[in-house]
């Protein structure tokens, strides 16, 4: 997907919500868990309920590698069967020396087809560098993290600037806008002031809205550019929203209130 279109269905759909599939078998309902394809069912059921009020689908890769090969196997379905219109992000927090980071790159890419991926970046230029080679695909990388522990390393003084803030300058010379975004986690709005005028142009995906308590409203104060330049996240908040049969119906109902409270900062 390129960038431009991507701007194209947050100005159509007046959103820029971002839903995470983080589908446990544990948690999703009863009448569902003794299918054979279970999590597939459970995503196919949120994605019809919601995919006209948000523009992206995020999968959290660990909710399916915890599963083995049916997990795979469900997680190729579900990335599949998000529509071509829809932005498909593998939140996998990959990144390793070139040649095995080229090996992510065509296993998230190529085999799977998703449009972009996370990515840790401590590991340098040469552990992003395959992820952005692609054409129309996207790297996030891992800018200021929504936990707790983001302080320990993010969060530290190196000279004049905190460590995710090298990262930001730094990183942001490997790419374009229309090839990088970056991670700042929603419960650290305050700081989306300044990280704006650090990278001013790039897409960046908010997850910690909704069970991790971020503000929608801050967020999109503090973190907006021209183009929007926001996917903001919601996970549990959103596909745990009903436990019972008509679970996908409670999911679009929380989808509806975050876009409807979108379109008033767009
Ligand atoms: O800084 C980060 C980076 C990634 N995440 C991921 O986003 C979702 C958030 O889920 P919620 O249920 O909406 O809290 C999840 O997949 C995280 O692993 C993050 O939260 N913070």
């Amino acid at each position: 997907m390129t960038l431009q279109f991507l701007i194209e269905q947050i100005k159509q759909k007046k959103s820029y919500l971002c839903v995470g599939l983080d589908t446990s078998i544990e948690k999703i309902p009863k009448h569902l868990q003794s299918n054979p394809a279970a999590v597939f069912e459970f995503n196919k059921q949120i994605i019809d309920a919601t995919k006209d009020l948000c523009v992206a689908y995020k999968i959290n890769t660990a909710f399916y590698e915890s599963n083995g090969i049916k997990g795979w196997e469900a997680m190729e379905k579900t990335v599949n069967y998000i529509p071509s219109t829809h932005f498909r992000i593998a939140d996998a927090k990959r990144g390793d020396i070139g040649n095995t980071s080229s090996q992510y790159a065509k296993a998230f890419f190529d085999v799977l087809n998703f449009d972009a991926i996370t990515v840790a970046p401590y590991m340098g230029f040469d552990s992003v560098q395959p992820f952005l080679e692609y054409e129309n695909k996207f790297t996030i990388v891992l800018g200021l993290t929504s936990n707790k522990g983001s302080e320990d390393f993010q969060q530290l003084k190196t000279g004049d600037n905190f460590l995710y803030e090298t990262v930001l300058k730094k990183v942001s010379g490997w790419g374009t806008k229309e090839n990088l975004m970056f991670v700042v986690g929603a419960t650290k709005a305050t700081e989306l002031e300044s990280i704006r005028k650090i990278i001013p142009g790039n897409f960046l995906l908010i997850p910690g809205v909704g069970a991790q308590g971020g503000s929608l409203e801050d967020v999109s104060k503090y973190g907006m550019n021209k183009d929007c330049g926001l996917l903001v996240n919601a996970s549990r908040a959103i596909i745990y929203a009903g436990t019972g049969e008509n679970f996908a119906e409670e999911a679009r109902i929380i989808a509806q209130q975050y876009q409807t409270e979108m379109m008033n900062y767009l």
